[in-house]
């Protein structure tokens, strides 16, 4: 029973790896991903120069899910590309991700300068749905911005490179961006960032959760994996097949990957559920996918991924 994928043309030893942002801030965090059961890991999404972030409390685990508006802290590209560099040459066969995000069109060709210039060797994970900057609209829903966003990108940059969307709700914005992607070379998308400005109150204090802007922030967790999973799905039934996806959203258990599977994605990372019970979900989660598997007869994922049926 092997829980082993391939994305863009790269073996992954496992299917399952953090979600950006979660357990992959620094050395140390990400260290612990790379020791873990986990396939590989991505970074936090960097920035041109480092940032602090959002004021605190700006991360709440609920029971169930999470609401953040961290700020996109992370250390800025350097830093990533370095600790890459080191764990390329730790471990030659591995392949890892590294998040990006720029403020406009131009910091995204700068950052991607970077990733040419140096040793790394892996998967780029474009971020267009981050929502927590105050002032900054979501790149994801501005279908005009992101085609030309990836114009640019593709005139830039030669390596894997895939973009990280926030969920769509609505039919005809999944065609409009099904069109736009499927005019790119993408790798892969990565399907769904956590759902833009959800707000979490505490009824006892009458006070909001967390401190960034008036406590709005995305949410995770449990309370998105409907919608996870009719992202992944959709784009599945719209992507040409070069265009691989990743599942994201709502992740907790080996039946929620064996779900993201079945809905087309190739690779499923977790957040929420890997921020509450640390790195060691991973091998918990493989071990409930491999049973989950083998109770339906199936010994490896392209046994089964996108094969969802319908009642029709
Ligand atoms: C990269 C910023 C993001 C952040 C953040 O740093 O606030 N939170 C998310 O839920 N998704 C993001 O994409």
């Amino acid at each position: 029973i092997s829980t082993e994928t391939t994305l863009a043309g790269i073996h992954f030893d496992n299917c399952l790896m953090n979600a950006a942002g979660v357990y992959c801030y620094d050395a140390d965090e990400l260290n612990q991903i790379q020791k873990s059961a986990a396939g590989t890991f991505v970074t936090k999404s960097a920035t041109v120069v480092p940032r602090a972030g959002n004021p605190e409390p700006r991360y709440l685990s609920t029971p169930w899910g999470s609401i953040n508006s961290m700020g996109l802290p992370n250390k800025g590209l350097p830093y990533y590309l370095d600790y890459v560099s080191q764990q390329q040459t730790l471990f030659p066969e591995k392949r890892y991700f590294q998040s990006i995000t720029g403020f406009n069109i131009d910091e995204d060709e700068a950052l991607l300068k970077q990733i040419t210039d140096s040793d790394f060797n892996g998967l780029v994970e474009l971020n267009l749905s981050c929502p927590n900057v105050p002032g900054k609209p979501q790149t994801g829903y501005d279908f005009e911005t992101v085609e030309q966003i990836l114009t640019r990108v593709f005139e830039v940059y030669e390596g894997p490179l895939g973009v990280k969307l926030p969920p769509y709700f609505d039919i005809v914005h999944f065609d409009q961006m099904a069109a736009i992607l499927n005019q790119f070379p993408l790798a892969f998308i990565n399907s769904v960032n956590s759902i833009g400005n959800g707000l979490t109150i505490d009824a006892a204090t009458e006070r909001v959760s967390i401190k960034p802007k008036h406590g709005f922030g995305g949410i995770g967790g449990d309370y998105i994996k409907p919608t996870a999973l009719a992202n992944v799905h959709t784009f599945y039934q719209r992507l040409k097949p070069e265009i691989q996806i990743i599942g994201t959203g709502g992740v907790k258990s080996g039946q929620d990957v064996f779900e993201h599977l079945l809905c087309g994605a190739s690779m499923v990372q977790v957040g929420t559920a890997l921020h509450k019970e640390g790195p060691q979900i991973f091998d918990r989660l493989t071990a409930e996918l491999q049973t989950i598997m083998q109770q339906k007869g199936y010994n490896k994922i392209a046994d089964f991924k996108g094969k969802l049926k319908y009642l029709d």
